[in-house]
């Protein structure tokens, strides 16, 4: 489906190597392997433009508490246990959920990035990484030599699937000298960079009163906007100002409800920064949060945030929300038109919606169905830089029954007692 035109076209998809070859009616490919797509809707991938893979291990771990709580009290003692493997497992354990979920990229921020690299290069993903930095004790330099190797390592690996990012974790836990290192070396490599802002009131309240400015500010005064591609992670707490601040930054705001609706964290003015000519992706943040990594929930909670805040069904519709998790993320990952597009030259990179469910019949408006009605469990097949990675609800790069019994016992041990 061409989310341009908004109506399903009948026809074929001829994918060569990792891109799309032609869009058509009969093409004609002797030697294809050939998928029939026969009641299937073909789509782009979706693009999960914020998430913290090894969390899956804290699925159900700690819920109801605010941010802060959750992530002093429960997050940060959990993830000080996990070992390189749990996180190599729990980021396997993401993947295994988004691929079947129809999520074919993600942008990605924790430690140990050479686990979850080694997952994205084995599973056939693509995803852009980062090594979280955060500045609240000095390490030596430790964390920013990781950052570095990452980038050094992994940066266009598994066949230019991987990018690396750099990513201070958020206004608080970056004072204003790493924070200029960062966007200096940022510049000078011409890498993106990947940070929580403004998230919850409490967040604009600290860096008020230690800076004297908001969080968006605080970054702006720092060159961030203007000197470097960002990813901003939820940016829920902007004013009027702050937008005209972000107005025309390389990048955009990854919008992450589901997680802001369960922290309490508020509504992030997605229609407002949308007019401020804001781009706005979407992500799920960590399963830790969100609790799922189904990005058709994202995009369902999206739309009804915007259209229950301002009392206006009329907003975010259905094909903008798809918009947002498809175009609007690949441009936050800086893969703008290489892929969240099903257009020829672009990455292979889309899934196949099977229609013939109850829940997806009769088919008025398919987009409609897409953004109000589908669940992940609705795709059927996934398909990465022209690799099929899930065929007929079958995972082909991971061994799924290993994976779930290697994530139980270790997400078991990560938690007891705390
Ligand atoms: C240092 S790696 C990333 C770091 O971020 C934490 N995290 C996960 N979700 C959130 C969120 O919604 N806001 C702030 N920080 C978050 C995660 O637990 C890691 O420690
Ligand atoms: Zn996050």
């Amino acid at each position: 489906m061409d989310l341009v035109q908004e109506q399903p076209v009948k026809g074929d998809i001829l994918i060569e190597g990792e891109k799309i070859a032609a869009i058509g009616v009969n093409l004609d490919a002797e030697h294809a392997d050939t998928i029939e797509g026969g009641g299937m809707l073909a789509m782009p991938g979706l693009i999960n433009a914020h998430q913290h893979t090894p969390m899956s291990l804290l699925r159900g771990f700690s819920d109801d508490l605010k941010l802060m709580d959750w992530l002093e009290r429960k997050m940060l003692p959990a993830e000080a246990r996990m070992t390189p493997d749990d996180i190599y497992w729990g980021a396997l354990l993401s993947m295994a959920e988004m691929i079947r979920s129809g999520t074919t990229a993600f942008a990605d921020m924790y430690i140990h990035m050479d686990e979850i690299a080694r997952a994205v290069q084995e599973t056939g993903m693509r995803a852009a990484l980062t090594r979280g930095l955060v500045f609240h004790e000095d390490d030596g330099g430790k964390r920013m030599t990781e950052a570095l190797d990452l980038i050094r390592r992994w940066d266009g690996a598994a066949e230019g699937r991987i990018t690396a990012m750099l990513g201070p974790h958020s206004p608080y836990l970056c004072p204003p000298e790493p924070l200029r290192e960062v966007i200096s070396l940022a510049e000078a490599e011409d890498i993106p960079v990947h940070i929580h802002l403004a998230e919850t009131k409490e967040e604009v309240a600290i860096i008020r009163q230690k800076y004297g400015m908001t969080p968006t500010q605080y970054l702006y005064h720092y060159g961030l906007f203007e000197k470097c591609h960002v990813l901003l992670a939820h940016a829920v707490h902007l004013n009027r100002r702050d937008m005209g601040l972000l107005r025309g930054m390389r990048g955009g705001v990854s919008h992450n409800p589901v997680s802001n609706l369960k922290l309490g964290c508020g509504i992030a003015p997605v229609t407002e920064m949308r007019k401020a000519g804001i781009t706005v992706g979407l992500g799920t943040d960590g399963a830790g949060s969100a609790t799922t990594l189904d990005m058709f929930q994202e995009i369902r909670a999206a739309a009804w945030l915007q259209k229950a805040d301002y009392g206006d069904p009329a907003l975010l519709p259905a094909v903008e929300a798809l918009r947002m998790a498809t175009e609007g993320s690949a441009k936050l990952l800086n893969l703008e038109g290489k892929t969240g597009t099903l257009k020829v030259g672009a990455k292979a990179d889309l899934i196949l919606i099977d229609l013939g469910k109850p829940h997806l019949q009769p088919v008025h408006h398919a987009v409609s169905l897409l953004a109000y009605s589908a669940v992940g469990a609705d795709v059927d097949t996934t398909i990465v830089n022209g690799r099929i990675l899930m065929r007929n609800r079958r995972l082909l790069t991971i061994d799924e029954e290993r994976l779930i019994h290697e994530a139980a016992g270790r997400a078991k041990r990560i938690v007891e007692g705390i």
